[in-house]
């Protein structure tokens, strides 16, 4: 089978301060939410893990630290941009364990000459920037925002240079930050 033409990175440099423990190394369905993210992304032949040097090991992924640590995920995006060869980038939260290839795949689909990025609407008809395609020719504007002290992942890509895919299942998007959101669905079932 073909490798992906897209890389994949999950940023993982977050602090957890609401789930009050690491959220990547949380046990859902016997798995780590780090692991469900990452086997959505494990037939790309370019695997990045923007995280702090040693903190997680991931057969396959390779290590890349954050290039302004604790800065908050548009960070985590600039250095996977960074890292990543040029071309577009699966781009992931930690904490999207209900990913899977076919979202992937839908995203990719949907790719359009001249745009930089393609984002999900969620659940709720918003885009969703920590699930989302970005291309590496972003990375500048994405160090441009940060120089100015903008934080916002969903500022990354500039006005007109996204695609929006509506219509997947809402189920994608759940996202973990508390606890108790680690309650109900299986992902793995559907
Ligand atoms: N690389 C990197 N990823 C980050 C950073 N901050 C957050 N993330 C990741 O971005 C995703 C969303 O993070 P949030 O839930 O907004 O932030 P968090 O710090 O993990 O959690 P809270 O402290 O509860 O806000 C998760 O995958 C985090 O690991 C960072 O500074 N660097």
């Amino acid at each position: 089978m073909t490798a992906p033409d897209f890389a994949a990175a999950i940023t993982a440099g977050g602090r957890s301060s609401r789930y009050g423990s690491d959220k990547a190394l949380a046990v859902l369905d016997g798995r780590t939410l780090l692991a469900h993210v990452a086997a959505s992304l494990e037939p790309c032949a370019v695997k990045l893990l923007v995280a702090p040097p040693g903190r997680y090991a991931l057969a396959g992924w390779h290590a890349v630290p954050d290039t302004r640590p604790g800065e908050g995920p548009l960070a985590g995006l600039e250095a996977a941009l960074g890292a990543a060869p040029p071309g577009w980038v699966a781009f992931a939260g930690v904490d999207m364990p209900a990913l899977t290839p076919a979202y992937w795949h839908a995203l990719t689909a949907a790719r359009t000459p001249g745009t930089l990025a393609v984002l999900a609407l969620d659940g709720e008809g918003r885009p969703q920037p920590l699930a989302a395609l970005y291309h590496t020719a972003l990375r500048p504007h994405v160090t441009a925002l940060l120089d100015a002290g903008e934080r916002r992942l969903r500022l990354a890509v500039p006005d007109g240079h996204a695609t929006v895919v509506a219509g997947l299942d809402a189920r994608f998007f759940r996202n973990v930050n508390r606890p108790g959101d680690l309650e109900g669905e299986d992902p793995s079932t559907r």
